[in-house]
Parts: C-alpha cells; structure tokens; sequence
C-alpha cells in the first residue's frame, strides 16, 4: 500500500537561501502528522510547497506523491491531485459573490452527487462543524459572517472536497473551546471513514481514508488529535515519531521547551481552578 503522502527531499529556496531543507516524511491513510515549530521554523512554507502556493520568486524541489502518484510540483492545480488545504484566512478560500451554500455544493456535484444529496451533504457538513443555522448559512454570503464562523465553514468546503489528503493550518485558532471539539471531532470522521462511509460513496470516487497534515502552535491539540509529529527548525526536520513518545520523551531543544511550556500552562490552570 501506498502512504497517501510521500514527501522526499523537499527543498525551497529564495535566491539561493535554503528555507526549506530537506524534509521527507510520508503520511499513511486515515494517519494525521502534526507539524510543529518555532515560529519561522519553515511549517507554512512546507505546505504551500505541498499544496502548489508559493510565492513566485520561490523554488522547490523534491518528490511529491499522492496515493502513489507523483506530482511535480510546480504544478499549482493540486485539488485535482488530491491535496485541498484548510487555510489560516477563510477570506482567501472563500468567493465574496457566490452564495455559501453553492460553493459548498460544487465540489459534492463535481464528484457526482445529484443536486439534493449535495444540498443535503452540505447541510449536514455545516452541522458537524458547529453552524448552528445551516439552512441561513446555506444563503448567506462570506461578508455576512463572522471570522469563526468563516473559518468553520472553510472546513467544511474542505471536508466536501474529500480530498486523499489535507493540510491544515492552525484550523482552530479562531474558534472557541466547544467549536474548536466539533471540528476536531468533523476532521478525525474525515480522516477516520472509510469508501463506504465516505461522502462519495454514492460515486464511488473516495479511495481510502484521508490522510492529514496538521500544522499547530498548540501541542494539547496535537497530542489529543495526531498520530505523528515532526518538528520543524530552521527548515530541517530536528525530530520525529510517534506522537506520544514526542511528548513523554521529547530529545530536541524545543521540543523539550513546547512539552514543558504545554505542562506549566496545565498546572497553572489547575491551581487556579483549586485556589
Ligand atoms: N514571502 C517570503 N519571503 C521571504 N522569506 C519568507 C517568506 N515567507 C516565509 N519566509 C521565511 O521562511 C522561513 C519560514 O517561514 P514560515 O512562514 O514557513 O514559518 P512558520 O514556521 O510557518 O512560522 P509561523 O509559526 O510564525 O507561522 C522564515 O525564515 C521566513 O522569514
């Protein structure tokens, strides 16, 4: 079997400064990677590497493979390759001019689905990430949202592209702690069902589980939410592994420094709360 994400010697440069230097990792499918790092450690790049988005003046290489598909990467049409991103600004993601609920609804016709099923799956999409009035939302146009609700409806324009993999970065920032667990909770079903349970099943067109690339500042959601981690600094991987042996035994500088700043704001609510 194929890993749903194969990166090999990824490298990007910027007038001959390396910026990202030799990453390689591989995702498996229903497998979700966090990608940690001090900020500046090279995450956004890797993923706008990943997903065709640099900036012009930028050069990458290396191998990309999707479901054991190579994709070169100076190809920038990666939705049709298998790869849709979760992006940090839901304005960027999202048409002012078109109602919500249409563009949610072109990626479930594209992959075959009748009008009322896409209506429904688009619905039901809304619910699972917490939008309360699916139904006004279907309607509303982006400028009539809020950021956290934009940012959730983002996801769930993701989620109904049923991608092979999907990178997400830092999907939750925005949110409140009860959304925040509703679309943590849409991301691992995403990630966690199978062809049969899958939105495309109709179609037949999803191949397996989805595989995602997560990328956090917050290691209690990384270490709730991911299998793998792999951490990033200055542009080269400094450690990996499982993600639970990163946190009960972190080797790296900062590694040490996250799970340790991660434990201290733990205890100092929990004194709090007992004080
Ligand atoms: N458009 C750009 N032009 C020049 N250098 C850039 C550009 N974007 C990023 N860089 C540089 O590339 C390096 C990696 O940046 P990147 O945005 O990937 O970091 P990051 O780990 O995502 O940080 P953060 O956690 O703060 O988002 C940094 O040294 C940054 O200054």
């Amino acid at each position: 079997m194929h890993p749903a994400l194969l990166v090999q010697d990824l490298r990007v440069s910027l007038r001959g400064r390396a910026l990202i230097d030799g990453v390689s990792f591989a995702i498996d499918p229903g497998q979700r990677l966090a990608l940690l790092g001090a900020s500046g450690s090279g995450k956004s790049l890797t993923a706008a590497a990943l997903l065709g988005q640099l900036p012009a003046a930028m050069s990458a290489s290396g191998r990309l493979q999707i479901n054991g598909v190579d994709v070169p990467l100076s190809n920038r049409r990666r939705r049709r390759a298998g790869i849709t991103a979760i992006h940090q600004d839901p304005m960027s993601a999202l048409n002012p001019l078109v109602r919500l609920g249409r563009q949610l609804e072109i990626p479930l016709r594209h992959a075959g689905h009748s009008a009322s099923i896409a209506r429904q799956q688009a619905l039901e999409l809304l619910a699972s990430v917490g939008i309360e009035e699916a139904e006004r939302t279907m309607e509303s146009f982006s400028g009539e949202l809020s950021g956290g609700q934009l940012q959730r409806v983002c996801i769930a324009l993701a989620l109904a592209c049923r991608s092979a993999v999907l990178v997400a970065d830092e999907p939750t920032t925005a949110l409140d702690m009860v959304s925040q667990a509703k679309v943590l909770k849409a991301l691992s079903l995403y990630s966690e069902s199978t062809p049969s349970e899958s939105a495309h099943s109709e179609s037949g067109q999803s191949a397996s589980a989805g595989a995602m690339l997560f990328i956090t500042h917050d290691l209690a959601v990384a270490a709730a939410f991911c299998h793998q981690a792999l951490v990033l600094g200055s542009g080269r991987i400094v450690e990996e592994g499982s993600m639970q042996s990163l946190v009960e035994g972190p080797k790296h500088q900062y590694t040490k420094q996250l799970v340790e700043a991660a434990h201290v704001g733990t205890d100092s609510l929990r004194s709090e709360a007992t004080s």
